[in-house]
């Protein structure tokens, strides 16, 4: 038997170019537990990736201000506040940096995301000046202004119980700062060799290989244990 899985997508699922690699498309279809992705996109980013591999759609999204599993979703945050906080940063010059549709924050319901080429510092000045209830989470692929207490781990405990799961039975892969809640609840994690600090820091154990040259490896681990 094999374990569930959490999976980050970004940096984790991704060639270094930000393209799904396609083993992902090879190795999870048939992989036979739970596969719960947990990313910091949008909500209808992973479920549009559950879908295409045929998978049951049980996600984590938007860092875990939104869960969604057995058809069910949930979402924790204070939006108003994230959303307070971008006008303020806007206000003084600053910008979200993702062009006219910006698909990236469109169907978001919890936290505002911002480019990683905006004024960092400015932003962080302007969420530390709200007081303590929003925070900037950088990814390497945005900056997520999100309400504090708020994660993937928390939110994966809460998906393995509505599975009936233990959060420790799963296994869990991640790069970057916003996977590190998620290393602490699931039994194993490992960080991909591309992983920054914080996540290599939270990881069990950190892979040779980076993005999914890296969580493929931990996959065909997985499966040769479970033989
Ligand atoms: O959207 C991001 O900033 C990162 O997404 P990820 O959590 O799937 O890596
Ligand atoms: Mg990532």
């Amino acid at each position: 038997m094999v374990p569930p899985l959490a999976l980050d997508i970004d940096g984790t699922l991704t060639t270094p170019t930000g393209r799904i690699d396609p083993r992902v498309f090879e190795l999870l279809p048939e992989w036979e537990a739970p596969v719960v992705f947990a990313t910091g996109k949008a909500f209808p980013y992973p479920v549009a990736l559950a879908h295409f591999l045929g998978r049951e759609e049980t996600v984590i999204a938007e860092n875990g201000g939104v869960a969604y599993v057995g058809g069910e979703t949930t979402t924790v945050g204070d939006p108003d506040a994230a959303r307070a906080v971008v006008e303020a940063f806007r206000e003084r010059g600053g910008e979200v940096g993702w062009g006219d549709g910006d698909t990236v924050n469109r169907w978001r319901e919890t936290e505002v995301a911002v480019s990683p080429d905006a004024d960092e510092a400015l932003l962080r000045e302007v969420a530390a000046a709200a007081g303590g209830d929003v925070e900037v989470v950088d990814t390497g692929y945005a900056y997520h202004v999100k309400s504090v207490g708020v994660s993937k781990g928390r939110a994966l405990e809460a998906v393995a119980e509505a599975l009936g799961l233990d959060p420790a039975a799963f296994v869990a892969v991640g790069d970057s700062e916003n996977d590190v809640s998620t290393f602490g609840v699931a039994g194993e994690s490992y960080a991909v060799a591309n992983a920054d600090d914080a996540a290599r820091e939270a990881a069990e154990t950190v892979l040779d290989e980076g993005f999914m040259g890296g969580t493929v490896s931990v996959l065909t681990e997985l499966r040769e244990r479970g033989e």
